[in-house]
């Protein structure tokens, strides 16, 4: 009888602990602002993620007094009233997070799906430059959309990291907050390297004439792949600037050398198309804000071969539009070995200089 009896007492205190924690434990949408929280007890406490799954439906309306904007399907979203943004103290703010590329590394998606995160606000903003002075910054910050003070202001572009390098560390060193970290999508260098040729060549089409041949001498576009990435003697052309943003090696060498690398996330991009959630979660982490992506929030799209966003409270936000997960040409198979064979020194870089290990690295 006293064992039944201790048996429904300890059982009992267990629920008792368990309940407790869940309603002392803070609520990622309710904190003051994004890092204003003890990030390692909802790390360890993940595993009570089928409750704090139903809070966070609950904090998700609340969490959505955080923004300045009303998000609503199949509409643009909409800037609350003064009153709200006022209340929440909404304003244009420097951004303390850049998504910095690589193009076609995926950051489209990244933009969208990161932005979902209600202590996010992410701004597609115009690409500063190209000279980095206060009025022009000045000028980019009035492209960003509004944060609230419970928000951390993320924006980027993807040729941040190779084409406007010099842009971007002279905006580290005089016109971003000191604690800025970068996020840098890496995508297997030919895939990348496609997706840039079939993207130019979409684009070549909208233009006739001059203007085309300016376009085209602009993006070292020759109408053909092969025409456009080997040379004479039919060798990959490292100067072909669509083989050099490739070249990861060297970029974030010199990138390194103005931003210490625990202030940058080097993820992979070809894992994040196959599937945004784990990079995402790791994301949140290195940037500190309370954890909110569930797998629910991603479902897997059979039409699109993509996961799509299904987050009830940003009914605005479902798959990417269709000039992203473009279908890629055929492309000979001597062609493909030519790209991996010359990428694959580099790749191994990576690996050797800056500990990244990524799948496609080898191929
Ligand atoms: N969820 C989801 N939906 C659609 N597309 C996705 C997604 N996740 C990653 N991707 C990959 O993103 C690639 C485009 O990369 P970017 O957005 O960086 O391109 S850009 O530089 O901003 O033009 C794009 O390249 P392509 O497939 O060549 O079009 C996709 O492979």
């Amino acid at each position: 009888m006293r064992r039944v009896q201790r048996n429904f007492l300890v059982t009992i205190s267990c629920f008792l602990t368990i309940m407790l924690l869940i309603i002392l434990l803070p609520n990622p949408a309710e904190e003051n602002d994004w890092r204003g929280h003890d990030e390692d007890s909802f790390t360890s406490l993940r595993f009570l993620s089928p409750f704090l799954r139903r809070r966070d439906h609950q904090g998700l309306s609340k969490g959505n007094q955080t923004t300045c904007y009303r998000f609503l399907r199949y509409h643009p979203e909409e800037l609350l009233p003064p009153a709200d943004l006022s209340a929440r103290n909404c304003k244009k703010r420097m951004p303390h997070a850049l998504v910095i590329g690589v193009k076609k590394g995926g950051t489209t998606a990244m933009a969208r799906y990161l932005g979902l995160h209600p202590k996010v606000s992410f701004s597609t903003s115009i690409q500063p430059g190209p000279d980095i002075t206060d009025a022009t910054m000045a000028e980019w910050r009035e492209t960003f959309r509004m944060t609230s003070s419970m928000q951390m202001s993320v924006t980027g572009y993807p040729g941040l990291f190779n084409d406007m390098q010099p842009q971007l560390l002279l905006m580290l060193r005089n016109h971003l907050p000191a604690d800025i970290k970068l996020i840098l999508m890496l995508r297997d260098p030919v895939q990348r390297l496609v997706s840039d040729f079939v993207h130019t060549s979409t684009i070549v089409d909208r233009f006739h004439g001059e203007e085309r041949k300016k376009f085209e001498q602009l993006e070292g576009f020759k109408g053909t792949l092969n025409a456009t990435v080997l040379d004479e003697l039919g060798h990959v052309n490292p100067f072909a600037s669509i083989v050099r943003l490739g070249l990861y090696a060297i970029d974030l060498q010199s990138l390194y050398q103005q931003i210490p690398e625990e202030r940058v996330l080097i993820t992979d991009g070809n894992a994040f198309s196959k599937d945004p959630f784990p990079i995402l979660v790791k994301v949140e982490r290195f940037l500190e804000l309370p954890p909110f992506f569930q797998r629910f929030h991603f479902k897997y799209n059979k039409k699109k071969h993509f996961y799509c966003a299904n987050i009830e409270s940003r009914p605005d936000v479902n798959c990417l539009n269709s000039q992203k997960g473009r279908k890629h040409p055929e492309i000979a198979d001597g062609l493909v070995q030519k790209l991996y064979d010359f990428y694959r020194p580099h790749n191994r870089e990576l690996r050797k200089e800056f500990g990244l290990n990524f799948p496609w690295i080898d191929l």
